[in-house]
């Protein structure tokens, strides 16, 4: 699976050691940057990686910043982003079941790289659950 990934100063550090992590794992991994912890922008490096989720280029999105939130915000713009900020696996595991999530925002002051390590296997490994979820999320898309 391919995946890009991107952060602002705030997440750059697990930034660079999620994608180490995912490459190990054998994931095919597009690094949108930043390439230092210098102070950046959060939409500059979440609109990248959301678009390549858009268009296809990867299949899933992970962008990390101070608390995750702004990411999402910016990410979810983007139409076809599904951007969820999520800070339990148990989070991880719903926004996939539940809302087909395909951009997950992580926050790199508030939680420890071990347990965005689990959040980030659960998100990419949990199927959506369609059902009656499916029309919930075509409601949500419609909204693009
Ligand atoms: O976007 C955010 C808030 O939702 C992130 O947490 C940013 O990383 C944060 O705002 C950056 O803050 P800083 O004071 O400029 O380091």
């Amino acid at each position: 699976m391919r995946v890009s990934i991107g952060s602002d100063h705030a997440g750059f550090e697990q930034k660079q050691a999620l994608a180490a992590y995912l490459a190990e794992k054998g994931y095919d991994v597009i690094d949108r940057g930043p390439d230092s912890d210098d102070r950046v922008d959060y939409p500059d490096f979440a609109v990248p990686v959301a678009r390549d989720v858009a268009e296809g280029a990867s299949e899933r999105g992970v962008l990390v910043c101070g608390t995750g939130i702004g990411m999402a915000m910016a990410a979810d713009k983007v139409p076809g982003v599904r951007a969820a900020n999520i800070i339990t696996p148990e989070f991880a595991e719903l926004c996939r079941e539940h809302n087909d999530a395909n951009v997950i925002t992580l926050s790199g002051r508030f939680v420890s790289l071990e347990d965005n390590e689990r959040i980030l296997d659960t998100f990419l490994t949990t199927e959506f659950g369609g059902g009656r979820h499916a029309g919930r999320v075509q409601k949500i898309m419609q909204l693009d």
